[in-house]
């Protein structure tokens, strides 16, 4: 890509010199040539760290850009969200129409990358036939072997294969003059206050753009309309990567009949669906996992029939978690710049009304206690836009010493329990499932909380531990292994002292974390470092909460199955028991008379009800099956008597509201969430 800076060019004093040394090292000359880029150059450059690494991890990414987007928006004005996605693919020759340009049959077959001559398709063809062979011998054998590849060495780039990716919502829509900007103006949005949003940096939507441009050259379109708006706005855009502003094709406001509000975005990109298809999808069974009151109508649209995808996700909840509210920064967690932002953006007057104002948890008291600390340079009364540097550093320096509440979470929207539990039960249908939601904790003055799920059993899952993130309520499906949660999952949590296989139960690992704040590595929103010790302690605790709660009942199974095995095993020698039992009370009641034993009065009557068969072997073993019987029933109530009425057996009910109310009250107890809807 041409890199030319637009920042004016370079000082003449430099250049001069470098031209001197460029006679003696020209490469070096090169190197030290100033040049500026803009932030849209820096993406496009290095758009693997927003994650469009290649076409295939491209269409996800803007696939979920789009659906994240739509969600957040619906969300914002409280409407349970509808979004649709469509991929559809576009072939060669339908693209090239779609740009004007006219297909053009092969001529110098050499000429391409993909040809074979005669004699290498030979040689393939043999070595092919070999692999085979050794394959079916492996597998006669019952040994392992590795799928050999099917692309023909690195040569072998393949067709550039074209997607129209499409993403309708029902949610607030865009004002109409800030289109152009939210588009086509990298690192601009409206998520950068202190909010828990899905969306963070301003550049997904911005990314999916800047990749159509680099693989199609074809130009972003949206529709967009807000709630109560006559109008519908249309916009067709581009970005001017070197000077990052929109390139506006058309922007016109259009008729509303249907009084439509929400979002059309589309844009055709270079994708891979085959190497990307169970990625997408996954992304959208675990969004629905964390959305349940989302309704997600997925396709993916071919020429050939087969290969067309459309999966519903219904909706199975009417109730929302509450929507995230904007909140202040925490004292302990600003920098320089960001308090002389604050004092420049500032309302307020003084020193005084700015520190009770701007930041949370400082009241009026603590306010003056505050400045009474700073200094005699320091009053309540003075005017907080005439604060010097060293001041500014002042207040800093006080602020990182000094003692704060820690934020209270309120601002937070979790999942919330009912909704994970409802998720997994939904998309995972568990023999057993626990659920957890820590209170709010605090990492660098933002709050988050925590929820975990542990499911074990149930269908589409593996042996072994099948884990599911969540950041703000966004699927995370790469870079699992760097992840705090994967970490914590797989090496400190001791899944036997539970009761748990982790080699071979079916085990379910649901974390969501929501915070203000996000510590994802890098922009692409992937994984979240395990290098902070708030957040593993915090996902490390609500794992094992979850599987107390398991523990409880897998004891409990295990006790159950252990009383049913000890009378399965008593009743199984009940016939050989009475059997023998009977032959020695025959045999003693025939010799009593021969050898002129004496028994005491007891067993003399028992050996007379043998002698006049009374007892026989039929009535031994009958009493003996009672007997077990007693005894069963005898230990099961001893132990529901020691274990209390709390542990009787009980299940997780749901009840809705048919009406979509939103007004509930959670009852939380260590084994269920039970949610009254008013
Ligand atoms: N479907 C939509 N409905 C309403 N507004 C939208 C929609 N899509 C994008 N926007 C607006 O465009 C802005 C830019 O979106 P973009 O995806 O580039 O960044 P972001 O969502 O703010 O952050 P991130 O890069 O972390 O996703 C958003 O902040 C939002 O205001």
């Amino acid at each position: 890509m041409d890199s030319e800076g637009i920042g004016g060019a370079p000082e003449e004093e430099p250049k001069k010199s470098n031209r001197g040394k460029a006679k003696q090292n020209p490469k070096k000359a090169k190197e030290s040539v100033l040049k500026q880029k803009s932030p849209a150059e820096f993406f496009a450059e290095n758009k693997n760290i927003a994650g469009f690494d290649n076409p295939g991890k491209s269409l996800y990414t803007t696939v979920r850009e789009l659906v994240e987007n739509s969600l957040d928006s619906a969300e914002s004005i409280s409407e349970l969200p509808v979004i649709e996605i469509a991929i559809e693919e576009i072939n060669k020759s339908k693209f090239n129409t779609m740009i004007g340009l006219v297909d053009r049959e092969r001529v110098d077959e050499e000429l391409y990358d993909d040809f074979e001559s005669a004699k290498a398709r030979e040689k393939r063809l043999a070595k092919e036939a070999r692999v085979q062979e050794i394959q079916a011998k492996n597998i006669a054998l019952g040994k392992k072997f590795k799928e050999p590849s099917t692309a023909k060495g690195a040569k072998s780039r393949g067709e550039a294969a074209f997607f129209r990716v499409t993403c309708k919502d029902n949610g607030r829509g865009m004002p109409h003059d800030d289109i152009p900007n939210m588009f086509g103006r990298v690192l601009s949005g409206t998520k950068y206050g202190l909010k828990q949003t899905r969306g963070k940096f301003g550049l997904g939507a911005k990314m999916a753009l800047i990749w159509s441009k680099m693989s199609t050259g074809l130009p972003i379109e949206i529709t967009s309309s807000m709630k109560g708006q006559n109008y519908v706005s249309y916009c067709r855009l581009d970005i001017d990567i070197h000077k990052n502003i929109p390139h506006v094709h058309a922007h016109e406001k259009r008729e509303n009949k249907d009084r439509w509000h929400g979002a059309e975005i589309q844009v055709i990109i270079e994708g891979n669906w085959t190497t990307h298809r169970s990625k997408i999808l996954h992304y959208m069974r675990q969004m629905a996992v964390i959305t349940p009151y989302a309704q997600f109508l997925f396709k993916f649209i071919s020429d050939t029939a087969e290969k067309t995808v459309t999966v519903r996700f219904a909706r199975r909840t009417d109730v929302m978690p509450p929507v995230p509210l904007e909140t202040k920064h925490h004292p302990s967690a600003v920098d320089l710049l960001l308090i002389k932002r604050l004092v420049a953006e500032t309302s307020k007057q003084n020193l005084l009304q700015f520190l009770q104002h701007e930041f949370v948890n400082i009241r009026k008291s603590y306010a003056e206690r505050l400045i009474g600390e700073m200094g005699p340079d320091f009053s309540s009364k003075m005017p907080v836009k005439s604060l010097t540097s060293q001041q500014i550093v002042r207040i800093q320096q006080l602020f990182r010493q000094a003692k704060f509440d820690d934020p209270s979470g309120d601002c937070l929207s979790p999942a919330g329990e009912y909704n994970l539990r409802l998720g997994i039960i939904k998309e995972l249908q568990p023999d057993l499932v626990a659920t957890y939601a820590g209170s709010p904790q605090v990492f660098e003055g933002h709050p988050f909380i925590v929820e975990a799920g542990i499911s074990l059993g149930g269908k589409d899952v593996k042996q072994g531990l099948n884990i599911f993130r969540f950041a703000n309520r966004i699927p995370l499906l790469f870079e699992q292994g760097a992840d705090v949660i994967t970490r914590t999952a797989l090496k400190r949590i001791n899944w036997n002292s539970y009761k748990i296989n982790q080699m071979q139960d079916k085990i379910g690992v649901f974390v969501s974390i929501v915070s203000t704040k996000i510590p994802f590595k890098g922009t692409g929103k992937e994984y979240i470092g395990d290098d902070i010790t708030e957040i593993s302690s915090a996902v490390k605790s609500a794992i094992q909460q979850c599987c107390l709660q398991l523990k409880s009942k897998i004891v409990k199974r295990l006790q159950a199955r252990e009383r049913q095995e000890r009378k399965r095993n008593l009743n199984r020698y009940i016939p050989d028991a009475s059997r023998a039992v009977m032959e020695v009370l025959e045999q003693m009641a025939h010799n009593r008379e021969s050898k002129r034993q004496r028994y005491d009065k007891e067993d003399e009557e028992l050996l007379d009800k043998v002698a006049s068969e009374e007892i026989t072997e039929k009535t031994l073993k009958e009493c003996l099956t009672q007997h077990v019987e007693q005894v069963d029933y005898e230990m099961a109530l001893e132990y529901a008597t020691q274990s209390g009425v709390s542990e009787e057996p009980r299940e997780a009910i749901y009840l809705n509201s048919l009406e979509g109310s939103h007004n509930y009250i959670d009852f939380h107890s260590p084994i269920f969430v039970f949610r009254l809807i008013t």
